[in-house]
């Protein structure tokens, strides 16, 4: 085997140290019994306008319900905001948007925020968006296990058992709130083949949600009802009704948000005053882009 580089070298340590962080949370007996475990990664699309502390709290619940199974080691989590295309009623720039989710993921040592959507030139179908990010963490994958193989055998046999840990390719599931699950009966907003691969290829983590019954929503299904197995339903253990449209409302009459999303997003949202009357009024009376796309003849969808 060629002798590695300098900066090869350089890069396998950062790669090793960056493995090693991320179970830095965890006891040594718990890592132990997740290496056997199926990588998984949780996805979550929506406005995110702005970020809030349920938000956050959707990924907090859906990692322990998973982890708790004893299938699955949740290895990261990504917070994907819809780009400005989607013409969703009150949506503020996607700047803006992700700026706010930065924040208030500053202290979350394994979720983050992806603007990749934002990225786009136009509005991107959820199960691109999915394509996307399963590509992506394969194409990592293949880029550490190629640094694991150019490390010299005697520094490799100390890293093997991490190693071992990015051999299984990680899944990725979508997820979101009951309400969200819910949209799927709307006529029009979602394609049939794209729920079909979301259910049959991904796979949903859906939290509960005051007013919308998920259970119900996979009985009147005859694709979500084949694709149970593939759909976990989470029971948030201390409900938590907070919504950005009802944040923005608050914010716009001069009330406190203060509890609700973190202090650093109220400070930001402050500075460069971003939900006004005005703002709540962007894209009023458009017609959200999938029912566009989707050839529809709904009139809106808020
Ligand atoms: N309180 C909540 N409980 C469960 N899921 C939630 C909650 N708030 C948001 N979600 C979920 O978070 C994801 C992103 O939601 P979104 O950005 O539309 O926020 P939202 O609070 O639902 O907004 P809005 O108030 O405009 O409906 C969706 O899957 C949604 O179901
Ligand atoms: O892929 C689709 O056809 C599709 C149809 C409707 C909505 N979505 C996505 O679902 C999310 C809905 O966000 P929200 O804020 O309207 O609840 C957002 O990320 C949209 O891109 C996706």
């Amino acid at each position: 085997m060629a002798p590695i580089s300098d900066s090869m070298r350089k890069i396998s340590g950062a790669a090793i140290q960056q493995l090693k962080t991320s179970f830095s949370g965890w006891s040594f007996s718990i890592f132990m019994s997740m290496k056997s475990r199926i990588p998984l990664i949780l996805l979550a699309c929506g406005s995110f306008n702005p970020i809030t502390n349920m938000h956050m709290r959707l990924f907090e619940l859906a990692r322990d319900h998973l982890h708790q199974t004893g299938r699955y080691r949740v290895i990261e989590g990504i917070m994907s905001p819809v780009s400005d295309d989607y013409r969703k009623k009150g949506l503020v720039s996607a700047r803006h948007r992700i700026a706010m989710a930065k924040l208030a993921l500053e202290t979350s040592d394994w979720i983050r925020v992806d603007p990749w959507e934002t990225e786009q030139e136009s509005w991107t179908e959820t199960v691109k968006v999915l394509r996307h990010h399963y590509n992506e963490s394969v194409r990592l994958l293949q880029s550490r296990k190629e640094i694991m193989k150019s490390i010299q055998p005697t520094e490799r046999s100390t890293e093997n058992s991490l190693s071992s840990q990015y051999s299984v390719l990680p899944e990725l599931k979508l997820l979101c709130g009951a309400d969200f699950l819910q949209t799927f009966q709307t006529p029009n907003l979602w394609k049939k083949e794209h729920l079909q691969e979301i259910v049959e290829q991904f796979g949903l983590v859906c939290i509960s949600r005051a007013g919308s019954d998920p259970a119900q929503y996979i009985n009147e299904s005859e694709l979500l009802t084949k694709c149970q197995h593939n759909i976990f339903l989470v029971k948030e253990w201390i409900q938590n009704e907070i919504s950005s449209t009802q944040i923005r409302y608050a914010l716009r009459r001069g009330l406190s948000v203060k509890y609700l999303i973190p202090d650093s997003v109220i400070a930001y949202i402050a500075y460069h005053n971003i939900y006004t009357e005005e703002s709540e009024r962007k894209n009023e009376g458009d017609l959200l882009q999938p029912l566009k796309l989707h050839n529809t003849v709904v009139t809106s969808f808020e």
